[in-house]
Formats: structure tokens, C-alpha cells, sequence
């Protein structure tokens, strides 16, 4: 049975942040994820973990200016001190929170650089980050991302991801397989999780086209959930969509699938 994780980020778009966990809570979800909380007291957020009985599941590294478009900083070259010093930022959000993954936005290709030589300043800034967060417990995750959600994202796909970990060389470099943006950039997608799954260390789902709930567009999530199972993968499933109308209201995907109290 699938362990689901409500992306906080994205759902409850009604409600002020920090009173979408009991909303998560309510709706029978055991974990929530985010894109990054660094505006929030960490024991503040480890108190609603407590206070609703939510693990917390993942956040991202430090990504820069958000509001102002930037979506990760790792591959930016004149940005590498602000990138390493986001590590100890991300570990103490994790220890605080007791999260043991933090994935890693590598960034927009900023304009004027070779996407060669902003991919070398990804491998150095992950061979130093992928050792500290292992020091810590904690696994470090790569995310290809579509370019029609994020145009300019450098790191698209599964063989961009396996190409940059093999040149990283360490194995504290794990993958994070979002559904969506997978359908969106190569298809294929149980069969290329199962292939990778020994790296893959969290996934996200959210449907095709209009990054909805599943069951509003093409991708067989139910097929998916059962692949998920079959394969044995113990990780959990980040709920990471666009409600269409409301989230509680759109829960009937996750209804048939949430594990009773
Ligand atoms: O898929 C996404 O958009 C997220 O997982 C993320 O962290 C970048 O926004
Ligand atoms: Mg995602």
C-alpha cells in the first residue's frame, strides 16, 4: 500500500501554510512535504509535526530567490558559497524536523553560460554537498524537472540525472522520479522506475495534462500504485498537484488508497 505525503506547497492553496498540516492531517495524510519552510522557526514546524502525528517527508535545499522565479541555485556559477552554506541550512531544518531527505533544485540555466559548464558547477557543488548530508543521515535527491513548467530547468530527465551521478561519484546521490513531470518529458514511466529503483528514494504524482489530482488526465495512477507495490517501494508518495477545485474535495483518488486508522 502506498504511503502517501501531502506537498503542502501545492495543496491547500486556501489556507495560510502553517494550518495546512492539520488540514493534511485531517484529510488522512501521514506525512507532508514542502518546497522549503526556512521562514518558519524550525520548532515550529517540529511542533505541528508533533501536534498531528505527520512525519515529515522532504523539503528542498535552499533554492534561492522563489518569489522572484528562482528555482535552485546549484548550477549557478556565481552562486556556489551561497549553495554550500544552504547545506547547513537544510540539515538543521532536517534534524529539527526529523526529515531524512532534502532534494537539491539544480536551477535555471542563467543566460550566457555553456549548459556544459553550468552542469560541471552542478557535479562539483553535489560531490561536496552529497558527502556532509551523508555525515548527517541524511539522503540528498536530484529532481529532473519538465521545461514547460520551469523553462530554462537544466537537469530534464532520468539519463541527465545518470549522467550527472555518474559523474559525482558518490552514492549519497539519489533520484526524486515526480510522475508528472517524467510523463511530460519521456513517458515510459513504471518501466523506467522500475529500472532506476534502487535509486529513486521519493516520488510525486500529479496528472497530465494540467498537473491536476490523479484522475483527471491521462496517467493510470491506479496502475502506477500497484507497480509500487509489486516492486516492493517503501518510500512515500508526494501528493504534489494543483487541486482543481478544492483539495478535500478532490481526495476521491486518495480515498481508495489511504490506509485506514
Ligand atoms: O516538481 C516540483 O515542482 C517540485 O518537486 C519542486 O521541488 C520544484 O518546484
Ligand atoms: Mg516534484
Amino acid at each position: 500500500m502506498p504511503r502517501f505525503s501531502a506537498n503542502i506547497s501545492m495543496l491547500y492553496p486556501e489556507l495560510p501554510f502553517m494550518e495546512r498540516f492539520a488540514a493534511a492531517a485531517a484529510d488522512g495524510f501521514k506525512a507532508v512535504e514542502y518546497v522549503g519552510a526556512y521562514d518558519q522557526d524550525p520548532a515550529a514546524l517540529k511542533a505541528l509535526l508533533d501536534e498531528h502525528a505527520l512525519t515529515q517527508a522532504l523539503f528542498n535545499m535552499p533554492a534561492g530567490n522563489w518569489a522572484a522565479g528562482e528555482r535552485g541555485i546549484a548550477c549557478h556559477p556565481d552562486r556556489i558559497p551561497e549553495f554550500r552554506q544552504g547545506i547547513g541550512r537544510a540539515v538543521e531544518y532536517a534534524k529539527a524536523t526529523g526529515c531524512d531527505q532534502v532534494n537539491c533544485l539544480a536551477g535555471i540555466a542563467p543566460q550566457g553560460y555553456d549548459r556544459t559548464a553550468l552542469e560541471l558547477v552542478l557535479i562539483d557543488n553535489l560531490r561536496y554537498a552529497a558527502p556532509r548530508f551523508a555525515d548527517a543521515g541524511i539522503k540528498l535527491l536530484l529532481e529532473p524537472i519538465n521545461t514547460r513548467d520551469i523553462p530554462g530547468f537544466l537537469v530534464n530527465s532520468t539519463s541527465d540525472y545518470e549522467r550527472i551521478a555518474s559523474a559525482v561519484k558518490h552514492d549519497n546521490l539519489y533520484l526524486q522520479y515526480d510522475f508528472y513531470h517524467m510523463q511530460v518529458v519521456q513517458g515510459d514511466l513504471i518501466p523506467t522506475f522500475l529500472a532506476l529503483q534502487p535509486r529513486i528514494a521519493h516520488v510525486q504524482i500529479a496528472d497530465n495534462p494540467g498537473r491536476n489530482e490523479p484522475g483527471t488526465g491521462e496517467i493510470n495512477y491506479p496502475n502506477i500504485f500497484r507497480a509500487l507495490d509489486e516492486a516492493g517501494y517503501t518510500g512515500w508518495v508526494g501528493a504534489e498537484y494543483k487541486p482543481k477545485a478544492g483539495t478535500s474535495q478532490g481526495l476521491s483518488w486518495f480515498n481508495d488508497w489511504k490506509v485506514s486508522p
